[in-house]
Order: structure tokens, then sequence, then C-alpha cells
């Protein structure tokens, strides 16, 4: 299984562009086999000269084996996507030619190909590119019934060979048009795509951070803990924290709503400051917190939370600066496979002691 799913990285690559322009190329390639059929069957009943469509074969073989090649390594090479198409339409709108002028009285079938060459082009081609492969199809359709008619009146009837041009002008210019269509329908598509994953994006972010502090909300900090919970400790051990500003009614009563907001601001970024890459603080509700300390113990914890109460206190809020702001906290450490609830519980405890011993303290249970 392994070694078939290799095989077919190896074959088909593992970019999801490139595996969408592969498709397409064995879409083509398909319809080749079906023409080769076709002219062999034409060979058959004596319509083809066999000494002119063994080479055609073969050519439209060897090219359609180099297009793989092209396609396979286009990132590497630096071929687009649109110029690939155009390329491979190119190749095919001339096999079609020659198919006309080899089919004999069965030559007015061949013209359907010309419109399917066209309208493959509307997954990859820009409508411009379209449009000009189209004239070129037209041109050289033209001039191949054209020459026909001139060189061999006789089997190519100049008058048939000028209305089978006219039904193919209209069929080509009306894909071509189609295609555009199909082309803005694409485009609009996209557009709608990545304005959904944005949206998305954003619909995360407010589902995990909180809007005022930046820092994650107690959603996110459930899953943080529970797959906390699933990690193997490490022998340092686990602490929690509960902090919780202290006398914030007053600086919400005395300053202002909008002031009480700017010290949430300013401690959530003085505390993330004083923080280890792995260490995580959550706005656990209004103005408490709860902070995760992984691989810590409770000394390591304590000193984490003495500097954030230095930050603390030194920072300047704007609004509030004849205030001496600070915050109580409860500490706990959380045993090995202890429930982070129960951790919690006694961390809040703890808190609770720290705010009846007069606050802008750290109290461990
Ligand atoms: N500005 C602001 N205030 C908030 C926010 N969330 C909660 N609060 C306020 O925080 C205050 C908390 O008050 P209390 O629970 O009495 O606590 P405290 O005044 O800090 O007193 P202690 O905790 O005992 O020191 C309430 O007035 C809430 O309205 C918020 O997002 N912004």
């Amino acid at each position: 299984m392994k070694r078939l799913r290799r095989l077919v990285e190896l074959v088909c690559g593992v970019d999801p562009g490139l595996r969408r322009m592969l498709h397409y190329w064995a879409a083509t390639c398909l319809l080749y086999v079906a023409c080769i059929v076709q002219i062999l069957v034409q060979i058959d009943h004596g319509f083809s000269d066999p000494a002119v469509a063994h080479p055609l074969i073969r050519y439209g073989c060897a090219v359609a084996a180099g297009f793989y090649l092209l396609i396979r390594f286009s990132a590497r090479i630096g071929l687009k996507p649109d110029q690939l198409a155009v390329s491979q339409a190119l190749f095919s709108l001339v096999c079609t030619m020659f198919l006309y002028a080899i089919s004999g009285p069965l030559r007015g079938a061949t013209l359907v190909m010309t419109v399917v060459v066209i309208a493959f082009c509307m997954f990859a081609a820009r409508p411009r590119q379209t449009l000009m492969l189209s004239l070129t199809a037209l041109a050289g359709m033209g001039a191949t019934m054209w020459y026909l008619a001139a060189s061999d009146p006789a089997r190519f009837p100049p008058a048939q060979e000028a209305q089978s041009f006219g039904y193919l002008a209209a069929a080509l210019l009306s894909t071509a048009l189609l295609s555009g269509e199909m082309h803005k329908l694409r485009s609009r598509l996209k557009h709608q795509r990545r304005e959904l994953s944005d949206a998305l994006d954003t619909i995360r972010v407010l589902a995990t951070v909180d809007e005022l502090t930046s820092l994650v909300n107690r959603r996110r900090m459930h899953e943080v803990l529970a797959a906390e919970e699933r990690r193997q400790p490490s022998t340092r051990g686990t602490c929690i924290a509960l902090l919780d500003m202290d006398f914030f009614k007053q600086v919400n009563d005395q300053c202002g709503h909008a002031a009480g907001d700017s010290v949430l601001r300013c401690f959530s970024q003085a505390a993330r400051a004083c923080l280890r890459g792995e260490d995580v603080l959550a706005r656990w509700g209004g103005e408490e917190f709860l902070l995760l300390l992984p691989d810590a113990s409770l000394d390591d914890a304590r000193g984490v939370l003495e500097r954030m109460l230095d930050g603390v206190h030194a920072m300047p809020v704007p609004g509030v600066e004849d205030r001496r702001i600070s915050f109580s906290a409860g500490l706990a450490t959380r045993q090995p496979g202890e429930p982070f609830a129960d951790a919690i519980h006694r961390a809040d405890k703890a808190l609770y002691r720290a705010k009846e011993e007069g606050r802008d303290r750290i109290v461990s249970a």
C-alpha cells in the first residue's frame, strides 16, 4: 500500500494543483486514444491513407508523453498552468487539422474535436487566451480547408468546405464566449472561497482569544488544560495560579470603565512579558486570570508571579496614574494524574486567603 502511494506520488506529485493539471492531461489523452481508434478504423475502411495516418499517430503519442513531462516538472522549469494549457491546445489543434485532412468523407465529424479542444481551455486558460486560441483554430482550419479545396476540389468541394467552415466558426466563437463566462464564474468562486477562509480564520480567533486583552479565553484554556492532562508530566511538575485584580471595582467607579479596561490591557501586556514560551495566561472571567506553568516547580512559579507583580506595580496605565495597581494570586501544584479542576479549586482557595491577608500578594495552596 505504501509502495503504491509512493508510486502515485512519483507519477502525479503531491501538489493538488499539479494533480489537477495531470487529470486534465489524462482526459486529453483519452481523447487522443479515441481519435487514434477512429483513425485505425478509418484506415481499415480505406477512408485514410496509412502512410500519412501512422506517422500522425506516432507524433501524437510522442508529444502527449512530452506534455506529461512538461506538466510533471512544470514547477521546476517555471511553466505556468495557463502556458501549458495554451501550448497543449495549440498542439491538439494542429493534430485536428491533420486529422481533418486525412479523414476523407468523415472529415466533418472531426470538426467536433476542434470545439472540444477549446472547451478544455476553460479550466486553465484566461478568457483572452481562449479567444485567441479560437481565432487561431479558425484561421488554421480555414487555411486547411482552403488548401484542400484548392488542391483537390473533387474530394473537397469548395462550397461544402465553406459551409463546414461557417458551422465551425459559429461553434468555436460560442464556445469561446461560454469559456469566458465559465472563467468569470470560477474567479467568483475562488474569491468567495478566499473570503470564507478569511472569515473562518476570524471566527477561530474570536472563539479562542479574548478581545479586550488578546489573551486566550476561558474556552480555549479548557482545551489547553485538557491537552496538558493528556501529556506525560515532567518530573518538575506543573503549577497553576489564579490571579485577581485588587479593588478593581474602585478603579471602575473612580476612574471610569474605560480606564478599567486599560488596566486589564496593560496588565495582560506586563504579565505576558514575564512568561516563558510554554506558559499560558488566560482571561478566566472579568478581572480574573488563570496561569498555567508547565514543567515548573512551585518555586519557579512563585518567581514568575513575583516578577509579574513587580511588572504590574511599575506599569503605567493611561487615566489611572495616581493608583497602585496590584493583583492577588493563589498558586497550586498539580499532582501527577490529578484533574486540573482540583488544582484550580486549591488555587482558588489560596487566592481567597491572599485577598483576606490584605491583597497584593501570592499565596501557595
Ligand atoms: N472595566 C471593566 N471592568 C470589568 C470587566 N469585567 C469585570 N469588571 C468589573 O470588575 C469588578 C470586579 O469587582 P469585585 O468582584 O467586587 O472585585 P474588586 O473590586 O476587584 O475587589 P477585590 O477582588 O476584592 O479586590 C466589577 O465591578 C466588574 O464590573 C471589564 O471587562 N472591564
